[in-house]
């Protein structure tokens, strides 16, 4: 066969695996509303570990090998688990609609930009992008009824907490409804043809620069600018045609103005993951078949034992926590408000009571939100 005729064949497969795809996720949706009529949490590693046996046994005679089919069929089964556990919350709070208006930071191509593109596709038919100037403008924009939702990184596995993100949490009545992670892999990008040992100025987010702190270390010479956003910086190069000056941010983004990689893994951490939270005006309730998170902040005084006592209380009731943060108190020097995420649903049984524990134990408690868990952590295969 020629080339072309062999690449037209893989393309015709490629359009069957597509379609297949897509068949598969419509027959999880289906199964998604079977299981809230029979009152069945949506995520069922049993039968992943089952379905994942039986694909690594057929896949073995077509010479395909385990390690290929188990690390396809996580992607596949992450997709599907999302997929349903969107539906269900949107059956329940009535969260889909034809058009969402979201902020965010940066314009086209910024990593918060993907990262509401990946949340809202499984969750509306249109996104309307407000991109913003500071995490400041984003959290306004939703307050004041400009857009539904604002997506916010809130901590990266390089850089930590987003303090930022966090001090405005503290203020805010609106609630988080949502979170997600999203893999930020940082190069660096410019104009066609540009000489690395050339370059003079490197412009990015503070976050981002934070995050390739030690690859930075290693370029004389530089200056550093910093932007409003990744995508900020790849504007600003992309309009001052000068090739001594470069960005650091997402390929995919820097595609879109013109910029092409001139290296690539320069963050801290080789596993450089964000994770992204989605607040809106109004509180929305979790499902009762799919994993919650609840986020609270407290203010313990400053007793001895005040904040192990608090967390006792947390103990007691066998809820799990995944986080704490501590941030200062504007205008209390010194005095540091808790922010806690636990495994738990704002409507549990053992979480209800926990929290009017921790309101009389505590200062001050108040809940930012509870939300549908993201994380899908791969189920392994059990010899
Ligand atoms: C589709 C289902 O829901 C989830 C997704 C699965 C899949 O994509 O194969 C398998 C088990 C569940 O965790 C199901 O239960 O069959």
């Amino acid at each position: 066969m020629e080339l072309d005729q062999i690449r037209t064949a893989i393309s015709d497969t490629d359009q069957q695996l597509l379609g297949l795809l897509a068949k598969r996720r419509a027959l999880a949706l289906a199964v998604a509303e079977a299981k809230l009529s029979q009152n069945k949490p949506i995520r069922d590693q049993k039968r992943e570990q089952e379905l994942l046996l039986s694909l690594i046994e057929q896949g073995k005679p077509l010479g395909l090998d385990a390690q290929y089919v188990t690390r396809i069929y996580h992607v596949i089964i992450e997709d599907s688990v999302l997929q349903q556990q969107a539906k269900v919350q949107d059956q329940l709070n009535g969260e889909h609609t034809p058009a969402v208006r979201v902020a965010f930071l940066g314009g086209q191509g910024s990593y918060s930009y993907w990262a509401t593109q990946k949340y809202f596709t499984r969750r509306a038919e249109r996104i309307i992008e407000l991109g913003c100037d500071s995490f400041n403008d984003i959290v306004k924009a939703v307050e004041t009824g400009h857009a539904d939702y604002a997506v916010l990184p809130i901590e990266n596995t390089s850089s930590g907490s987003i303090n930022e993100v966090y001090d405005l949490l503290q203020h805010t009545r609106l609630s988080i409804v949502g979170e997600l992670t999203h893999p930020i892999e940082h190069c660096l990008l410019g104009l066609p043809g540009t000489d690395l040992s050339k370059v003079r100025q490197v412009c990015s987010h503070p976050q981002v620069i934070a995050q390739c702190s030690q690859f930075l270390l290693g370029l004389t010479n530089v200056k550093i600018e910093y932007c409003e956003s990744s995508s900020a910086a790849f504007a600003k190069v992309k309009a001052l045609q000068d090739p001594t000056i470069i960005a650091i941010g997402g390929e995919e983004g820097g595609k879109l103005y013109g910029l092409e990689v001139l290296t690539r893994e320069l963050a801290n951490q080789k596993q450089n993951v964000s994770r992204f939270i989605v607040v809106a005006r109004k509180p929305v309730q979790v499902a009762k078949a799919i994993p919650a998170k609840t986020t609270f902040i407290m203010y313990t005084g400053q007793q001895p034992g005040a904040l192990v006592e608090a967390l006792l209380v947390l103990k007691q009731h066998g809820i799990s926590m995944s986080k704490l943060e501590s941030r200062p108190i504007p205008g209390n020097p010194w005095e540091e408000m808790f922010y806690v995420d636990v495994s738990a649903n704002l409507n549990d049984y053992a979480m209800t009571r926990a929290l009017e524990e921790l309101n009389n134990l505590t200062k001050f408690v108040k809940v930012l939100g509870c939300y549908p868990s993201d994380e899908v952590t791969p189920t392994e295969i059990q010899a």
